[in-house]
């Protein structure tokens, strides 16, 4: 099949490469010069393992092209996929202009029936107006469709080939049979349902995993209060089919570009109904705080930060993505700086993106996770990088100023610590001693 993407970033670029994989034409359209420069010439602007080979591969046998030419892409297409950014407003709607552009780009510009599929997060209501900003401009038929996409950053290449589930949306059947043909190499497990369905089944799928999230974290508070082990409670509770064992790992909450947006898109699009969603605000509530107690803990450790150095592992909201967005990192950072306390930071990829969210003369970039640990009086752990699970503790307790070490993923276990000499502070597992069999104190 013909398709154009418009807009690359995560989903545009993951989707059309993928799609191209399958054996489909792919042209990307991006309104960004730079980046459709970049994309030419074979680079990728994003950190996402195992896509620039295989865009390159696909670039290579001819499947796949990159233009800001909007018009022509369309002209020679069959499926128009939408993947342009909806950015909270700063009341936590849905920002939709960059769709409605697109969507009168494509009115003015569409000049046979086509397909249009709308990948981007969008409320629920949101293509029944693509509808109406798009015949507003033009008499060609067309069908509109809400595919929303389901791809987690770090894995976005192997959930996009290999997904859970695609969810179709329509209200034609000439776009569920095609639709259906170009995503059965993909899975069978393709669900079609109405539109508006389908544009709830986004919003309530990063809603319910936001909130196992933060109910895990919850625990974790308790458990720290109580002397119980987050990580054997989320375990016991796992194995129950009903439960599932994924997302309950407890932290310092979530962050990126989905589930800070997404859950505040909910709240308001519920609100627009007169509808209160009072789980939902208590999630992000709970979310908003969960970070700080990486702080609480540093102070518990110090009594005073002022004119302490603390050191910072990870910077990107998780591991194998150089994504900052909502990065739990940049709230506890400038805390930190608030407080009088300078900091050493290190990411293996992000600290670039990172500083243009953060940046101050009482913070150093350090090269290398041992470089930012050194005389520094505490280190707290803040995203869950590989390489940070397989220092040496004790080569890293020996470079520190002071043994502390908060570990906001629980990556260490107690094995690992019980002989170092680290006063060690993890996430919901206060039974933990080091050396001296010293147990962090409850807060
Ligand atoms: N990032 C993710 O992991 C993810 C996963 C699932 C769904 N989503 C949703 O998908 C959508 C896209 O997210 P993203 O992270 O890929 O967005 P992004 O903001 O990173 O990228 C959007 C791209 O669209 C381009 N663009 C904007 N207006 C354009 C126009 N008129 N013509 C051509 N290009 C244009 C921008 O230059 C940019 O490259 C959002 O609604 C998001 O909620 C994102
Ligand atoms: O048990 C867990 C799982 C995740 N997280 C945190 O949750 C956030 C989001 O993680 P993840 O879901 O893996 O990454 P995203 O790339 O943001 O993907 C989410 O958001 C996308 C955009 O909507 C969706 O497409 C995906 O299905 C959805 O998982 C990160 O900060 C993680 O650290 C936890 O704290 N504990």
């Amino acid at each position: 099949m013909n398709i154009t993407v418009i807009g690359t970033g995560y989903v545009g670029l993951v989707s059309g490469v993928c799609f191209s994989e399958i054996g489909n034409n792919v042209i990307c359209v991006d309104n960004n010069p730079e980046k459709v420069a970049l994309l030419r010439e074979g680079n990728v602007p994003i950190y996402e393992p195992g896509l620039k080979e295989l865009m390159n591969a696909n670039m290579k046998a001819g499947r796949l092209s990159f233009t800001e030419d909007i018009g022509e892409a369309i002209n020679r297409s069959d499926i128009i996929i939408i993947a342009v950014g909806t950015p909270s407003l700063p009341n936590g709607e849905a920002n939709l202009s960059y769709v409605e552009l697109v969507a009168k780009q494509i009115g003015s510009h569409i000049d046979s029936y086509k397909i249009i599929m709308t990948k981007s997060t969008v409320p629920v209501g949101t293509n029944d107006r693509i509808q109406e900003w798009i015949s507003s401009l033009t008499q060609h038929a067309f069908d509109m469709a809400s595919v929303p996409e389901f791809l987690r950053e770090g894995t976005a290449v192997k959930d996009t080939l290999y997904p859970d589930r695609i969810v179709i949306g329509t209200a034609s059947e000439r776009a569920v049979a095609t639709l259906k043909e170009l995503h059965q190499p993909l899975t069978d497990q393709i669900i079609t349902t109405d539109i508006r369905s389908a544009e709830m089944i986004k919003y309530a799928s990063n809603a319910f995993l936001a909130t196992k999230i933060s109910f895990i974290n919850e625990i974790s508070n308790i458990c720290e209060k109580v002397g119980a082990d987050v990580s054997r409670v989320a375990e016991g509770m796992g194995y129950d089919k009903r439960i599932g064992s994924s997302f309950l790992k407890a932290g310092i909450g979530y962050g990126g570009s989905c589930f800070p947006k997404d859950t505040q898109a909910l709240i308001q699009i519920a609100g627009n109904v007169d509808y209160d969603f009072k789980l939902l605000k208590s999630v992000v509530e709970v979310n908003k705080d969960q970070r700080f107690n990486v702080i609480r803990k540093l102070e518990e450790a110090l009594d005073v930060l002022d004119g302490k150095q603390i050191a910072v592992w990870g910077l990107a909201f998780k591991p194998d993505t150089d994504d900052v967005r909502d990065a739990p990192a940049i709230e506890i950072i400038q805390r930190l700086l608030d407080q009088g306390a300078t900091v050493k930071a290190y990411d293996p990829i992000a600290t670039e993106n990172f500083r243009k969210e953060v940046d101050s003369p009482a913070i150093s970039w350090a090269s290398s996770a041992m470089e930012a640990a050194r005389d520094a009086d505490a280190l707290c752990v803040l995203t869950e990088w590989k390489e940070f699970m397989e220092v040496d503790l004790a080569e890293l307790a020996a470079h520190m100023d002071q043994p502390i070490l908060i570990d906001g993923r629980n990556i260490y276990e107690e094995d690992q610590i019980k002989d170092t000499p680290f006063q060690y502070y993890s996430v919901g597992r206060p039974g933990l001693t080091n050396i001296d069999g010293r147990k962090p104190a409850v807060l």
